[in-house]
């Protein structure tokens, strides 16, 4: 399957873990683009952000983004998600995906699932519910902007989700003519 795919949505929609989920369903190319920003940077996302702050920290995800929008073939890539932040790396991702997902739940799921994580840098904060529900007023319509479908992850498991996303996937796959 020709398939080149991106997955964006708030810290918890399940981008990385559907991602992962879904290439190895579909026997394709997996990036996490927070792991591979991880093995660039030689630190962790949180310390780079604590040590060198989120705008230095925006334009190494921005030149990594494009750099692997470059490289031709199948893949699918997830994003973290304030790579939608840029509209640069919005118009990016539509014009360089064939199908990007917009992963999106309600900031009280999310914060469900990330309640004992440490390893978010903007929800290391005294309110992160708060912050969680800021972050999805700000950047929903961004994520809009960026993506082409959009899918409700509150309640369906991952293995759903990765169905939900593969039969999306067919389905362009039957009505989209091959070059
Ligand atoms: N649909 C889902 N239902 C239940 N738990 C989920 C779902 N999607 C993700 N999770 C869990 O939420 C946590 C965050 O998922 P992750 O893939 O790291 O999100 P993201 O990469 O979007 O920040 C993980 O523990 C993951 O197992
Ligand atoms: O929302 C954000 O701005 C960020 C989300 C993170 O990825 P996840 O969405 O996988 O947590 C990571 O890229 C960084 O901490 C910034
Ligand atoms: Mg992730």
């Amino acid at each position: 399957m020709q398939t080149r795919c991106a997955l964006v949505g708030l810290p918890g929609s399940g981008k990385t873990t559907v991602g992962r989920h879904l290439a190895r369903r579909l026997e394709l190319p997996f990036i996490d683009l927070d792991q591979r920003l991880e093995d660039v940077l030689g630190s962790s996302i949180r310390q780079y952000f604590e040590e060198c702050g989120e705008e230095s920290f925006r334009d190494r995800e921005q030149a990594l983004l494009a750099e692997l929008a470059a490289q031709p073939g199948p893949v699918v890539l997830s994003t973290g998600g304030g790579a939608v932040l840029r509209a640069a790396n919005r118009a990016v991702l539509r014009s360089s995906f064939a199908q990007v997902f917009y992963l999106r739940a309600t900031p009280e799921d999310l914060w469900r699932r990330l309640r004992h994580d440490r390893t978010r840098p903007l929800l290391q904060v005294h309110d992160p519910l708060g912050r969680l529900r800021e972050l999805h007023q700000a950047r929903d319509p961004l994520y809009r902007e960026a993506a082409h479908f959009v899918i409700e992850t509150g309640r369906p498991s991952v293995h759903t989700l990765v169905n939900m996303v593969s039969m999306q996937l067919e389905m362009a796959q039957r009505t989209t003519p091959q070059s």
